[in-house]
């Protein structure tokens, strides 16, 4: 890993770049090593540190900045890795992407859940349990509101056709792919490989729809990736509710949030919504000030455009489709 220069960095640097050595008053932890934030157990922070995992706690200067698993921070202290040793994470790099939780639907006060994920992989059983279209509308909110992109894994295709479930989702353009039983083996392990394979995944699904079986099949090693699960299937796999990140063989990472199976929502505003979707986006600056863009929105633009014709049927299914995201914001996950 390289070291890198953030805000805070140039920030604290001493202006006389040059004339070092390191002076002891200043707190400036330009010595800092840079860490991977993969796990969090009741204010203790598993941190990866050039292979090494390290123990950490925030450093008292972090204040109430939060720390999430994904996140990329500054770590000083003793970072050796041994048994017992506890460094300190004294800085937290801007986040590229952050997924966010509302506490419910009303509760317009977000929490980050996770850091620096590239997707969200919305795991669905297409039977057993029944797939719920409200909870995916839901996840695909909060993947658009997080910057990050969304990939459907629809599972258990040997039960029931992925086809009828999956076309709702076709004029969004979401990416899917497919897994099925097949006496042992899980069919289409390649695909959901190929989609995760050198990126940071969050994935999310409500019990029973086989995310352990995948989690367990594409990450064999699941105990010694983050040094401290000790059981990978069963129940109390993770006593906290929060996220783990695991290494993929092939590399990137894949992020299990075993206690996060749905998302309140009451923090994503329109224009956060709006913006994953460039073409209605462009169309949306013609809505007058403080648009709801929903069906009963008095002169929304999207209406004019799909009246004019210009929207066609395809841009008039993708605004049907995001209307009802936007509408599916509230109201939970049946
Ligand atoms: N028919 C069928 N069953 C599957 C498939 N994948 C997983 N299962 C079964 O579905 C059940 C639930 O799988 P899990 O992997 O435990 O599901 P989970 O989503 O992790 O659920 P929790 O552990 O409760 O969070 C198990 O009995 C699996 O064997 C599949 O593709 N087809
Ligand atoms: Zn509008």
């Amino acid at each position: 890993m390289t070291r890198h220069l953030d805000e805070s960095d140039i920030r604290i640097r001493p202006s006389r770049r040059g004339s070092r050595p390191r002076t002891k008053q200043r707190p400036a932890h330009d010595d800092a090593a840079r860490g991977f934030v993969v796990g969090v157990n009741r204010g203790r922070y598993d941190v990866l540190v050039d292979g090494r995992d390290v123990v950490a706690m925030k450093a008292r200067e972090l204040g109430r900045a939060s720390v999430v698993v994904g996140d990329d921070v500054a770590v000083v202290g003793d970072t050796s890795g041994a048994p017992g040793s506890l460094a300190r994470i004294v800085r937290v790099t801007p986040r590229r992407t952050a997924l966010r939780r509302s506490a419910d639907d009303i509760d317009a006060v977000e929490r980050v859940v996770v850091a620096n994920a590239d997707q969200l992989v919305i795991v669905t059983a297409l039977a057993d349990p029944e797939p719920r279209a409200r909870m995916v509308d839901r996840c695909l909110v909060a993947a658009y509101d997080a910057d990050m992109d969304a990939l459907l894994c629809l599972t258990k295709a040997d039960l029931a056709e992925p086809g009828p479930f999956l076309e709702q989702y076709t004029p969004l353009d979401v990416p899917a792919v497919v897994t099925r039983r097949e006496g042992e083996t899980i069919v289409g392990l390649d695909e959901v490989r190929d989609a995760l394979t050198g990126r940071t995944s969050v994935l999310i699904g409500h019990s029973g729809v086989g995310k352990s079986t995948l989690v367990n099949a594409l990450v064999p090693d699941a105990d010694r990736a983050v040094g401290r699960v000790n059981d990978v299937t069963g129940r109390g796999r993770h006593t906290s509710t929060s996220a783990v990140a695991l290494a993929l063989p092939g590399g990137g990472w894949v992020i299990d949030t075993p206690g996060v199976r749905s998302f309140g929502l009451a923090h994503v505003r329109e224009e956060d919504l709006l913006a994953a979707f460039a073409d209605l986006a462009e169309v949306a600056r013609e809505c007058p000030r403080g648009c709801t863009h929903l069906a009963d929105a008095p002169d929304c633009a999207l209406d004019d455009w799909i009246a004019s014709g210009e929207a066609g049927p395809r841009g008039e299914a993708r605004v049907v489709s995001f209307r009802r995201l936007l509408a599916h914001r509230s109201g939970g996950d049946e």
